[in-house]
């Protein structure tokens, strides 16, 4: 028997004035509360009066914050009401404020497990204590070496988990019982936060290598071993060990890694999205990738499957593809590439100016690109200059700048429709208002895995698939067509977030029933409609 107190501060059980007077009687809880009895719908209404008063968009975060450590239906039916408006608060952009100043700001760890390099012997019974007895069915580990774009922020990081969960949650309807946040806190290489006496991770540089890898596979055993029907989502791992990590476990396990694979499948959904609009083919292409790190290689490789599908030959859909990083284009001969972009590099003898093409501009003039994804980190660097040059050899440049949060993306929406006399077609990673321009209103399509990642959860789990394999990511990417008039003017290339639980659920479909068709289920599963709708969670009372 649950005591007053256990069900009053349990987030799951809670529902505050929302408890009848039959209920609190029978739960001992009569006389705890105020005595008014409300609704769900009143709850909300009043709680989203408090939310509107808050003063900055980090005060609302942290209030609604609040409220889901306090009562998790009321979150998630408030969050179901206003589902455009919390999203960049929520999630990104505000998030990355919390994670930035997460110590400081401290005051609950959010049913959140933090696994310590330092303490592997307790992964287990810490998993076990988080799950307090549900049935996990999803996790999301974060090791928080590269949080969005901002980079090491150790066990801060924490909060990307939890709210990538609250967007499983929000948009497809997972039902927040079956989740679980993690932290991997294998130290930090942020000095600011080593030297913060506030700090509440571990104090030392990141453990690499051996030692690393094999906390991460006692975390994934352990995780495996506890929970059997686990989907495991990777977040905002390193460059350096997040495509490894994918690589070691994606034909073993049900895993997912968002970065690389969600990102991949957004921003392939936002160019079949340009190219309705344009009618042309994604096989006559030409890509520049600028920022070729998880993100950037992962979306590249997406491409590049979808070229090799449309019928290419590897030489000839490869030659389509130009990765810019730091050294600028990347060539076969350089020492320092990783291994996801090595089949992406080209060589020298192709170009006249090879030496020049080190910066993003001589790249641009030299190969005349008709895409330009931006994952760099790199604010700012889709210049005018850039994107006239770019404009100036293709009818409607696609351009995609991706990188989060708002303060590091590579251009602005409203700059590239001026600057392209409204030609350019865009997708960015973060929310943007509608940009009026000429007396058009362009819709800007938001290529945030967000607006995938929880569907494609969402169908892998109801289809019980033992895999998340290529052709499953492959139908999620097409599934997203369609559902925007592409003939209007201003059309966005992608569906809008106020869509996001009707298309959640659409994802979701594709992708489960992929599973289905390949035979790769652990359940005889037929029916993908009514397996999610089963899993579907709804807040209520
Ligand atoms: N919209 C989305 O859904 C989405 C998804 C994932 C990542 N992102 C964003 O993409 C960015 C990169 O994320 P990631 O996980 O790939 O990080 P990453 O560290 O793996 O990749 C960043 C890459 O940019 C390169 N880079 C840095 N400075 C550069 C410069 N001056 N010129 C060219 N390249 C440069 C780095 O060398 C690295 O290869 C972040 O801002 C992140 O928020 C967006
Ligand atoms: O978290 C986001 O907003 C998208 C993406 O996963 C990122 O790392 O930027
Ligand atoms: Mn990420």
């Amino acid at each position: 028997m649950t005591s007053p107190l256990q069900i009053l501060n349990n987030p799951f059980l809670n529902k505050g004035t929302g408890f009848t007077m039959e209920e609190r009687t029978e739960l001992g809880i009569a006389g705890l509360l105020p005595p008014k009895v409300q609704t769900l719908e009143e709850q909300a209404d009043q709680t989203y009066q408090q939310y509107l008063s808050k003063p900055s968009d980090l005060e609302k975060r942290l209030f609604l914050m609040e409220i889901f450590n306090t009562n998790h239906t009321l979150f998630y039916y408030l969050f179901s009401q206003h589902v455009v408006e919390f999203m960049p608060i929520v999630y990104d952009p505000t998030i990355a404020d919390t994670i930035e100043n997460y110590s400081e700001l401290f005051v609950d760890p959010q049913n959140a497990v933090y696994l310590s390099i330092d303490q592997p012997d307790t992964i287990e019974s810490a998993l076990k204590a988080g799950a307090d007895g549900r049935d996990i069915q999803l996790i999301v580990v974060t090791d928080s070496e590269g949080i969005l774009g901002i980079g090491d922020w150790g066990t801060n990081g924490v909060d990307i988990a939890v709210g990538k969960l609250m967007v499983y949650t929000a948009a497809a309807g997972v039902n927040p019982e079956n989740v679980l946040p993690v932290v991997l806190d294998t130290g930090t290489n942020n000095q600011t936060l080593l030297d913060d006496p506030l700090y509440l991770g571990n104090r030392h540089p990141r453990v690499r290598g051996e030692k690393f890898y094999s906390f991460v596979d006692q975390f994934v055993q352990k995780a495996e071993g506890l929970f059997p029907n686990l989907y495991l989502h990777w977040e905002d791992f390193g460059r350096e060990n997040a495509a490894n990590i994918l690589d070691k476990y994606k034909n073993e396990i049900t895993t997912f890694n968002d970065d690389i694979q969600g990102t991949g499948i957004i921003a392939l959904a936002a160019v079949l999205g340009a190219m309705n609009i344009t009618k042309e083919k994604i096989t006559d292409q030409t890509y520049l990738c600028f920022g070729a790190g998880s993100a950037g290689a992962g979306i590249a490789n997406r491409m590049y499957e979808e070229m090799r599908q449309e019928g290419l030959s590897e030489a000839d859909a490869r030659k389509r593809f130009y990765l810019v990083d730091k050294q600028g284009l990347l060539f076969d001969d350089m020492d320092d590439l990783t291994p996801e972009q090595k089949p992406f590099a080209r060589q020298r003898s192709e170009f006249d100016n090879a030496d020049d093409l080190k910066d993003l501009l001589s790249v641009v003039k030299t190969i005349h690109p008709t895409i330009m994804v931006g994952t760099s980190t790199q604010p700012g660097s889709f210049t005018e200059e850039i994107v006239k040059e770019m404009a100036a050899h293709t009818e409607r440049p696609i351009i995609f700048p991706l990188s989060n949060p708002t303060k590091l993306a590579e251009a602005k929406a409203e700059d590239l429709l001026a600057w392209t006399d409204g030609k350019a077609l865009i997708a960015t990673g973060i929310p943007v208002a509608p940009v009026e321009y000429k007396g058009v209103t362009y819709e800007i399509g938001q290529a945030n895995n967000a607006l995938v990642y929880p569907g494609l959860g969402l169908g892998t789990i109801a289809a019980t698939a033992k895999l998340l394999n290529d052709e499953m990511i492959s139908a999620a990417a097409h599934s997203l067509g369609g559902i925007v008039d592409s003939s209007q003017p201003g059309a966005a290339v992608l569906p809008p977030v106020s869509q996001l639980t009707k298309f959640s659920e659409t994802v979701a479909i594709a992708t489960g029933q992929s599973a289905i068709d390949q035979g790769i289920t652990k359940q005889p599963v037929t029916d993908i409609k009514a397996a999610i709708e089963e899993l579907k969670w709804t807040p209520k009372y």
